[in-house]
């Protein structure tokens, strides 16, 4: 994005909104500060600055786990939802009144630092992580898991309506146009009976020109963990040098700051282990932080061809207890590369696999490079699913809650329907997860998937489990559902697109083919909303919704939708 225009007339710097020239820095700064109040100021009077501490009542939650409260005037509490100026709370939650230092202040809204919890919400708990806030990880440790879930199943039914335009009800039966109270009542154990809608969607504008509703949809309970802790099969953190040490941690949202992290209450203790016995190793070898002395080495230390860490990553397959530690490098070539496989083995014994993964710049991604090499033990470790097995190598997609994936591929055969004579169409198959839960009830299946490395997994995955009624295609599937569903149209199309959503040549093809009945898998309400909205207009009953809690502790919710066509027998 281009930055703000600076122009210089007459050896001065001149004010592009105003056009004058500014004579010295403080006359440039007030001619700035001027400018921005005029901007700030186009639709609301702004009540407060940065620095003001003013008490709040919030009403509402974002997906990044702030607080949203609205302020009339500075130091007084506005109406909630009527008026005045929204603050977001980096902490707060629904239903508490907090004291809050101003931070920053944008155009409609600012943001503010919790001072303290005037009046405490019966939903707060203690996080269990210690540097919860701080990391970027998790939004939501503050809640009690049962308001964790009932506000993911609300922000599911809100983004629904206001971005889809569809009528949704939260209950079978239930009269359509429930209030937003009787919503936040929902919620499980840790309900509170008060709104608790979550913001954050912008990314994804309203469908345009939808003036009629839809619906109504069923918006179930959301489906949660018995025990929504340390539930992830795969993490990866940075490594940086601190006093001579090297110590991996995440970053905090938004990237900008790096926080050190022993534990990770959400992961697997098992990667925990790991990752530390990969850091006391890589000490061992001399391997330095990759970030530590990136650009800074000398030829001297080029020639020790000691090498740099860039992550340490571990994943785990619950299902057979198989490990694998990944140490993300800058070179293939590593000092003492054998001893480090021989170290983390002495430290952890049960590990199953040790793999360096090669990072070189172009075509890499944002943690692994394209390159991997086993050090010790196989290059992928195997898993079992569902009663199905899957190998899982060290840098592709596979869902990090297990218990939760198997829960959610249920529901999908659920909603598919299947009864072993369907036809079946898994778009966005990545290896092959849920095409193999779906080739058990239907006569055939085809997945699509435009990772090549993916797509072979796949054929591997299905091999591996004598299954004979699944293929696989290499493609966008914009570009190959059209002519498949054209050709012989299939009974059912099951849907599980990245964060972005469906290419709209895909939703148009289901349409034109009048293809009989959709599950459509989405980690985004947003794009799940605007994807619903178009196979809605294009003749498809958008049924029921199923939230699943794929990522207790954060922000995050999947959600599985089913669709038919009344118009198809
Ligand atoms: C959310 S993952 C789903 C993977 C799989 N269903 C599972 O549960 O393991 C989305 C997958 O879509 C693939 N993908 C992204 N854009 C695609 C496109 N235009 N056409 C086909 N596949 C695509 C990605 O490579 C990724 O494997």
């Amino acid at each position: 994005m281009p930055g703000p225009r600076r122009l210089w007339r007459n050896g001065a710097r001149v004010n592009w909104a105003s056009g004058l020239a500014c004579r010295g820095v403080d006359r440039c700064r007030a001619g700035e500060e001027a400018r921005r109040r005029r901007y700030l100021a186009v639709d609301e009077k702004i009540p407060v600055s940065p620095g003001d501490e003013v008490d709040v009542v919030l009403h509402r939650v974002t997906q990044e786990g702030k607080g949203v409260g609205r302020i009339s005037a500075a130091g007084s509490l506005g109406q909630a939802d009527r008026g005045g100026f929204t603050l977001f709370v980096r902490g707060g939650l629904p239903g508490e009144r907090v004291r809050a230092r101003v931070t920053r202040v944008a155009r409609g809204y600012a943001e503010a630092d919790m001072v303290a919890v005037v009046e405490e919400s019966a939903d707060r708990v203690r996080p269990l992580c210690p540097v919860f806030g701080a990391c970027g990880g998790c939004q939501f440790q503050h809640g009690a898991y049962g308001w964790q879930l009932s506000v993911k199943r609300v922000r599911v039914g809100e983004t629904l309506e206001r971005i889809g335009r569809f009528r949704t009800v939260f209950e079978e039966g239930e009269d359509p146009g429930v209030g937003e109270t009787a919503r936040g009542s929902d919620g499980g154990p840790g309900g509170a009976g008060k709104p608790e809608v979550v913001a954050g969607e912008g990314h994804v504008p309203a469908s345009p020109g939808l003036d009629r509703p839809v619906g109504p949809v069923i918006i179930h309970p959301t489906v949660g963990m018995e025990s929504p802790w340390r539930y992830r099969n795969n993490i990866h953190m940075a490594v940086k040098d601190r006093g001579g040490r090297l110590v991996a941690g995440y970053y905090s949202s938004g990237g900008r700051r790096w926080v050190a992290a022993e534990d990770c209450p959400i992961a697997d203790e098992r990667l925990v282990a790991l990752i530390q016995a990969g850091l006391r190793a890589a000490e061992r070898c001399g391997w330095q932080a990759a970030e530590e002395t990136a650009g800074s080495r000398s030829q001297a230390e080029l020639a020790t061809g000691r090498g740099r860490l860039y992550h340490v990553a571990a994943r785990v397959a619950p299902g057979t207890g198989q490990t694998m530690l990944i140490a993300v490098v800058d070179r293939e070539r590593m000092n003492r590369m054998g001893e480090f496989a021989a170290w983390v083995r002495d430290a952890v014994p049960e590990v199953t696999s040790v793999i360096l993964n090669v990072r070189r710049g172009r075509g890499d991604g944002p943690v692994y490079g394209r390159r991997s090499i086993a050090l010790y033990g196989p290059s992928r470790i195997v898993d079992r699913m569902g009663g199905l097995w899957f190998e899982i190598s060290p840098t592709s997609f596979y869902q990090v809650n297990s218990l939760q994936a198997e829960r959610m591929y249920e529901l999908a055969m659920e909603a598919a329907g299947l009864d072993g004579s369907q036809r079946v169409v898994d778009a966005y198959c990545g290896v092959g997860t849920l095409s193999l839960f779906l080739s058990r009830g239907a006569s055939q299946v085809t997945g699509i998937e435009v990772a090549t490395e993916a797509v072979a997994d796949a054929r591997r995955n299905a091999r591996m489990n004598r299954i004979e009624n699944a293929r696989f295609q290499v493609g966008a599937v914009e570009e190959l559902l059209p002519s498949l569903v054209a050709d012989r149209r299939p009974d059912v199309v099951t849907l599980d697109p990245p964060r972005r959503g469906c290419g709209r040549a895909a939703l148009e093809a289901l349409v034109h083919a009048k293809v009989p009945r959709v599950v459509y898998v989405s980690c985004d309400p947003a794009t799940l909303a605007r994807d619903l909205r178009v196979l809605a207009d294009g003749g498809y009953q958008v049924r029921e919704v199923w939230p699943v809690d794929m990522f207790p502790q954060t922000g995050h919710v999947e959600s599985v939708a089913l669709l038919v066509r009344g118009d198809v027998f």
